[in-house]
């Protein structure tokens, strides 16, 4: 057991979406601040996993433990809260909100979260430096409609990052990027979530990208 508690602690897991099981886990703990890879081929249950780990979905059997709390435990309401004060999100396609400026996109978790808004002092100010990190500095007042996969795909991360969540989930989020820009993309990632103490656990189906991560585990297709 980590001294200060695991990050993500899942034991013995079976999950179906609906008949066909897609996900058995006996044990998979993620610690504070470790940056996790996890592979395998398409269609093994990685987005699935994420579902659980966010609490969309939970599991026929088995523990989802999150920061020590037990999230199959808390109901939809408390899934929620805990997912907008702990858990920055980053999914494969477009998550963004067509209709907001970058800046308003970037600070949307803290008016979902006063735990993460308290650890903010001046949003904009705080949007602008990550966004300055992840090289897209000057796309602050921007239209989200505008800007490449790519582009979009930074901002996503600079919003999943602000007011340090503790965890954050990333599914393919280089899936629209060449090896060496989405190379660039984690390195930007890990220096925030080194900083901060964010553990991360991060989706591809591109094993080329796991040597960068303290530990990669591969899913295996359920059935061939
Ligand atoms: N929301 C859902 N409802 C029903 N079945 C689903 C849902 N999401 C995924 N599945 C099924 O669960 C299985 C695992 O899918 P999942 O998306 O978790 O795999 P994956 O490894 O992330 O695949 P990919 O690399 O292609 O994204 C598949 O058979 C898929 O059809």
């Amino acid at each position: 057991m980590e001294p200060d508690g695991w990050a993500i602690e899942l034991k013995d897991i079976r999950f179906a979406w609906e008949r066909e099981v897609v996900l058995e886990l006996d044990a998979f703990e993620v610690a504070r601040g470790e940056k996790v890879f996890v592979g395998g081929p398409s269609g093994c249950g990685k987005s699935s996993l994420l579902s659980l780990l966010s609490g969309v979905a939970a599991p026929q059997s088995g523990e989802v433990k999150m920061l020590g709390r037990e999230i199959g435990k808390m109901g939809a309401a408390g899934r929620d809260r805990f997912r907008a004060d702990h858990v920055g999100y980053i999914f494969q396609i477009f998550n963004l909100v067509p209709f907001l400026s970058v800046e308003e996109n970037v600070t949307l978790p803290l008016r979902y979260s006063k735990r993460r808004a308290s650890r903010v002092d001046q949003p904009k100010a705080e949007a602008q430096r990550l966004l300055d990190h992840l090289g897209m500095g000057e796309f602050l007042g921007r239209q989200v409609t505008d800007l490449s996969v790519g582009q979009q795909q930074r901002v996503a991360a600079a919003r999943a990052l602000i007011g340090r969540p503790e965890i954050i989930l990333a599914d393919e989020p280089t899936s629209a990027l060449d090896r060496e820009s989405g190379e660039g993309f984690i390195e930007l990632m890990f220096q925030e979530c080194e900083q901060a103490g964010i553990s991360i656990v991060f989706v591809s189906h591109d094993a080329g990208l796991s040597s960068r991560f303290d530990r990669a585990i591969q899913l295996e297709r359920r059935g061939g």
